[in-house]
């Protein structure tokens, strides 16, 4: 591969590449960072940890540019820099791969990759294709992946565009002097497994050339691929550690503060000896999956397991009534469900909550107690009447069961972090005590993994109940141990089954043989 000249004679400076000094920002209610201090090195991959709310997006916007700290310092190559906004970061070559896409799809990738940052390969509003061709292919290349300046973006798939994204964060960070700071928010959270592994080969390519900030949720990932790693707590660094030094258990503890449980993280309980079965799906047909039949019985919790485009999450959409079915049956506690709509589902027992969250499950202007109560006001009622006083309990004790970080009831969820958003669409149908069956699209994705033990205490409380559960796990760990029974599918086909039971698991690699 050649090294495009413009990246190779960069300065070689010992300065850390950024640095902030004290610095805080607050937000009504909210001190979101207090004076936090902590340096990126150069050609160091720097991992920032911590549960949803503690300040990790912010310090990201303060970086780039999109927030101004209230106060103290950030040091570029050890000149105090103040930023006005993206363009301005990029120019001190801080560049940042957004969590939301943000390709414009009907252009070529090449495009893509220089928006912005086209230079010399457009002269007076004329583009030189071959130029720029030439220029973005070499960031191309530095990703890898076989991607081609060329092709259109609109046909890369999820995981290719986040490496064109990579490829643009790059570019843009070529404008400063130096190698640039590339910063990755969660940039795994919607990637399978084989692309996780692309993603750290890629990460492990950059920091030849640059220094990575990797912020995720996910520890096991911090540990494989960070240098070194910050802990945040309540807008503050806690701590400091270097990855072969600590434990993942240590980790966690200096995240939230408190012990972790060896047996945090999951585990089914064990199943009444004869459930009755409550969903019953006879030979379903969709767009995207073709007799599909399971059941799912009382208290049951069954994961479906496949890749992204294995037609799982089209299963959960089709038995909620979102998109239409070609054929098949679906029974619940013996009778048809068939849902013509959503709401027509949610009417006879079932709730769903889809991955994408945000834009689907919260209503972003509304406050926090708002979309608690909006699904099922019936709850916080006296009769036909409101019950204010039942209606702030209900959602006082509902905050404090998933431990929501919001400064109050009243506050707009656009204002919480993305974690706490989704504890909020989450409690919004564990309220329904009318549920029957939960489908659960990725439920946990983007919650830190404090969050993630109070929602598998939620899932497993519910089931306990009786309550028949559908989970379209976020990682293969999770669905093999949360469930009592894993499907596999591919194709849109189911291909296998598996009982799941504590200290019986399927190991991961027979499963994962059933999916690709
Ligand atoms: N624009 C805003 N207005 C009001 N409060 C905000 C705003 N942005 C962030 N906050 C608050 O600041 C705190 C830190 O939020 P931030 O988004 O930085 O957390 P995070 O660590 O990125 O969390 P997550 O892992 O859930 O994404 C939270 O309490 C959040 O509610």
């Amino acid at each position: 591969m050649a090294v495009p000249t413009e990246i190779a004679s960069r300065q070689v400076n010992s300065a850390p590449a950024l640095e902030l000094r004290q610095v805080s920002k607050s937000f009504p209610g909210v001190r979101a960072l207090k004076d936090v201090s902590l340096e990126v090195r150069q050609h160091e991959v720097v991992g920032l940890i911590g549960e949803n709310g503690a300040g990790k997006s912010t310090l990201l916007k303060i970086l780039t540019g999109i927030q101004r700290p209230d106060s103290g310092t950030m040091l570029a190559q050890n000149s105090e820099v103040v930023l006005r906004g993206v363009t301005e970061a990029n120019r001190r070559g801080i560049a940042m791969v957004f969590q939301e896409q943000s390709l414009l799809e009907n252009i070529t990738v090449g495009e893509n990759v220089l928006l912005g940052n086209e230079g010399e390969t457009v002269q007076h509003g004329i583009y030189h294709w071959s130029k720029l061709n030439e220029r973005a292919q070499e960031y191309l290349d530095i990703v890898g992946g076989g991607l081609k300046a060329e092709a259109p973006t609109h046909q890369l798939s999820f995981a290719k565009r986040q490496m064109v994204e990579v490829a643009k964060a790059l570019a843009s960070g070529q404008r400063g002097s130096h190698d640039p700071v590339i910063l990755l928010d969660e940039p795994t959270s919607v990637l399978e497994h084989e692309e996780i592994q692309t993603l750290f080969r890629i990460v492990r390519e950059l920091r030849k050339r640059a220094s990575v900030v990797f912020v995720s949720h996910r520890l096991e990932e911090v540990l494989e691929i960070c240098d070194r790693v910050y802990v945040m707590r309540d807008g503050e660094v806690v701590g400091e550690c270097v990855p072969s030094e600590v434990t993942m258990d240590e980790m966690f503890s200096m995240m939230v503060g408190r012990e972790h449980h060896a047996g945090y993280y999951h585990e089914s309980r064990q199943l009444e000896a004869r459930p009755e079965v409550r969903l019953e799906v006879i030979n379903l047909s969709g767009r995207s999956f073709h007799n599909v039949s399971f059941t799912i019985a009382q208290g049951e919790v069954v994961s479906l397991m496949g890749v992204q485009e294995s037609g799982r999450e089209d299963i959960g959409r089709a038995i909620f009534g979102a998109i239409p079915t070609t054929g098949g049956t679906v029974r619940l506690d013996g009778k048809p469900l068939e849902p013509r709509t959503p709401a027509d589902a949610v009417s006879k027992g079932v709730g769903y909550i889809p991955s994408e969250r945000k834009v689907d499950g919260a209503v972003l202007a509304m406050s926090v107690g708002e979309n608690l109560t909006l699904a099922h006001p019936d709850r916080v009622s006296s009769g036909p009447f409101l019950n204010p006083a039942l209606e702030k309990k209900t959602i006082k004790s509902w905050i404090e069961t998933l431990r929501v970080k919001t400064p109050s009831a009243e506050t707009p969820i656009r204002n919480l972090s993305g974690g706490n958003q989704q504890k909020v669409v989450l409690a919004k149908w564990l309220l329904d005590p009318e549920l029957k069956l939960l489908i659960l699209d990725t439920p946990t994705r983007g919650l830190d993994v404090g969050a993630k033990a109070d929602v598998y205490a939620l899932i497993r409380d519910l089931a306990a109940k009786g309550l028949a559960v559908l989970l379209i796990a976020d990682t293969l760990e999770e669905g093999i141990s949360m469930s009592h029974r894993v499907l596999t599918m591919k194709d849109g086909r189911i291909t296998g089954e598996m009982a799941s039971t504590p200290g019986n698991r399927p190991h991961r690699t027979d499963v994962l043989e059933k999916m690709v």
